[in-house]
């Protein structure tokens, strides 16, 4: 079946609410919720396709655009491409200029509507934000809080707690009294071999979990945070896939001062591994904000880093 390239929007608006329209009855995928876009045509270019859907569909005009994630779908009837760019400059009011309904809604508030089978990374990568914090070895905890404190200041709000040099129960008891002080002000992600059971606190996955996982599933989660996993390489990320992770990093991109001996996957492998799954990557390994538009390119949902972004 030929693939049809839709390209895809996911438009935010100053108080950062997001604009899903409802496709018509009669349409493919009919009936539910979508995010405004629609067919490529033959020998356009993906900004200027984007920027014609949204004129006819919503009577705007598109100021600033960058890819946001990539996603091949197989339907029984049809196999597409979305292709979908995060909207975040427009000139005029968005209405639905084809009848269609349109809301604008919180970006928590997504999972409240229905979306096409296709649409599930979608949705994550429109709630996940550019950087995603590892935190760094640090023995001196009042440093470590310093630090996140000075994060918190430079907008970042997905944090992994990472502290290798402690032993697993050191680390819980460190976990402890890091959700007393910053539990709300960040979405947490932890390491470990059981799913943290704080409520809303995700769990990162090693690579290593990941295979170990893979044969048996993932085990029973009572939290409603992000699952999230390490990988670094073809296999790696289609394990991460089927367990059905909300998204990854891949590493290491470039050399990094941690890991010198590993060579890095570069840019253009990279680029390719992300396009061969349906989640969103953060791209991890030396990285800093510099880099933020490079891995927007490459198809990334942004970059994840250690000292990069403390
Ligand atoms: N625009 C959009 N299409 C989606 C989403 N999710 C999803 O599976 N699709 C599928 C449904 C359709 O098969 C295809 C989009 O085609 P479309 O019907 O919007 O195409 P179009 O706007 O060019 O309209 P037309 O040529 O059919 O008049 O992609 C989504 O979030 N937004
Ligand atoms: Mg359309």
């Amino acid at each position: 079946m030929k693939r049809i390239h839709v390209m895809a929007a996911v438009i935010r608006n100053a108080a950062g609410q997001i604009l899903i329209a409802k496709r018509p009855d009669d349409a493919h995928q009919g009936g539910l919720w979508e995010f405004p876009g629609g067919k490529l045509e033959t020998d356009e270019d993906r900004a200027t396709g984007l920027r014609r859907e949204l004129l006819e569909e919503l009577g705007i005009s598109v100021t600033q655009a960058r890819p946001l994630i990539d996603i091949r779908h197989d339907y029984p009837d049809k196999s597409v491409r979305l292709d979908v760019w995060l909207v975040t400059g427009f000139n005029g009011e968005a209405h639905g200029a084809e009848g269609q309904p349109v809301c604008w809604v919180a970006p928590s508030e997504l999972g409240n509507y229905s979306f096409p089978a296709a649409n599930a990374p979608i949705v994550q990568a429109a709630q996940l934000p550019e950087r995603y914090l590892i935190t760094p070895d640090m023995a001196d905890e009042g440093a470590l809080f310093a630090g996140l404190e000075q994060t918190l200041e430079n907008g970042i709000r997905l944090v992994q707690l990472r502290q290798t040099q402690l032993a697993e129960r050191e680390y819980r008891a460190l976990t402890e009294r890091v959700l007393a002080r910053f539990g709300e002000r960040f979405d947490w992600l932890l390491k470990g071999n059981e799913p943290p059971e704080y409520p809303g606190v995700g769990w990162h996955l090693t690579a290593r979990q990941l295979h170990e996982l893979g044969s048996h599933g993932l085990p029973p989660r009572s939290s409603t945070g992000w699952l999230a996993a390490s990988c670094h390489n073809a296999e790696e990320l289609s394990l991460a896939q089927q367990l059905g992770v909300d998204f990854v990093t891949l590493s290491p991109v470039l050399p990094t001062p941690s890991h010198p001996d590993a060579a890095g996957l570069g840019w253009e492998a990279a680029q390719a591994l992300i396009g061969s799954i349906n989640k969103p990557v953060y791209l991890l390994g030396g990285m800093s904000p510099e880099r933020l538009s490079e891995a927007f390119d490459a198809g990334a949902q942004g970059i994840a880093g250690i000292r990069g972004l403390f």
